[in-house]
């Protein structure tokens, strides 16, 4: 499912065009790098993807209908908590008070926010308010989410938790597009590489994300006929799957289920 297009857009700012004749479509389940120069115009796409900013020429058509969006800066000069700030924005997006509470508190525990939950935002550093800022995007499952810079100022745990999040995101259906400057994040997240130059938008790789499960195997299974399984190897009395990654859960159960105790799931490109 296409979550996003922009249609031959351009975008002017006074006389100066920043961006020429883009065209880009998001699609379900996809992780989308958009890399270039600062003041390439990354920002500027991003925000034409979620309608904060209107193209001067062009199109966008936008079929998703939740989006969560990450800007650059996340002004949180707020005296109100993260916890509380969070259960407003998932009352405004339509959550009842129980479920904006549990999936604030979940997303807070899992990002590691330190602080305090209960510390006005104002007061948190600059990495845990990032983390308020990704917790807000994804109180709602999004089917659309964007993120600028989102990597910036989080800590190792979190850096590496924020990447499966993104990737869980994309797994559950949500077309995923973000901005960073780390060649290696973008080439471990990625799905599909976008650069900017010269305000127009090339494609520079698309990437199948794979991963490799391995089985200690339980009763007869043909993986050969299994339709998500590209690869079968079979080493030292282990068998290791390669899937398309966000298609192993299906073959992991199937395993599960006859028998297979599971070693490690990793995933690779
Ligand atoms: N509201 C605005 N008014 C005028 N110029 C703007 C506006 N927003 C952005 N620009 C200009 O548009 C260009 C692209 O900005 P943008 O923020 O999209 O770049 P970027 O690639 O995200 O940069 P960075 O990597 O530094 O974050 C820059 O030259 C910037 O100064």
């Amino acid at each position: 499912m296409e979550a996003v297009r922009l249609r031959e857009v351009s975008k002017r700012y006074g006389r100066r065009e920043i961006l020429t004749d883009v065209d880009l479509h998001l699609d379900a389940g996809e992780l989308v790098a958009l890399i270039g120069a600062n003041g390439s115009g990354k920002s500027t796409v991003l925000r034409l993807l979620v309608g904060l900013s209107r193209p001067s020429a062009g199109s966008v058509e936008r079929a998703a209908r939740v989006v969560g969006y990450v800007p650059d800066v996340f002004a949180s000069h707020d005296r109100l908590s993260a916890a509380t700030y969070l259960m407003h924005i998932g009352r405004i997006r339509g959550l009842s008070a129980d479920t904006a509470r549990d999936r604030s508190h979940e997303l807070l525990e899992r990002l590691a926010l330190s602080g305090g939950a209960a510390t006005p935002m104002r007061k948190l550093s600059k990495g845990n308010a990032q983390k308020v800022a990704l917790a807000q995007a994804l109180l709602e499952p999004p089917q659309l989410l964007v993120l600028d810079e989102p990597w910036s100022g989080l800590d190792a745990t979190a850096h590496t938790t924020l990447r499966e999040l993104l990737t869980e995101t994309a797994e559950q259906g949500a077309a995923v597009a973000f901005t960073e400057h780390s060649a290696e994040t973008v080439r471990t997240t990625a799905t599909r590489v976008c650069e900017i130059k010269h305000g127009r938008l090339t494609t520079t790789s698309e990437q199948l994300s794979i991963t490799e499960v391995s089985l200690i195997p339980g009763t007869d299974i043909d993986w050969a006929q299994h339709p998500d399984v590209l690869d079968v190897r079979r080493q030292n009395g282990h068998v290791t799957l390669t899937l398309p990654t966000g298609r192993h859960d299906a073959a992991l159960l199937t395993a599960l289920n006859h028998g297979w105790s599971v070693m490690t799931v990793r995933r690779v490109k």
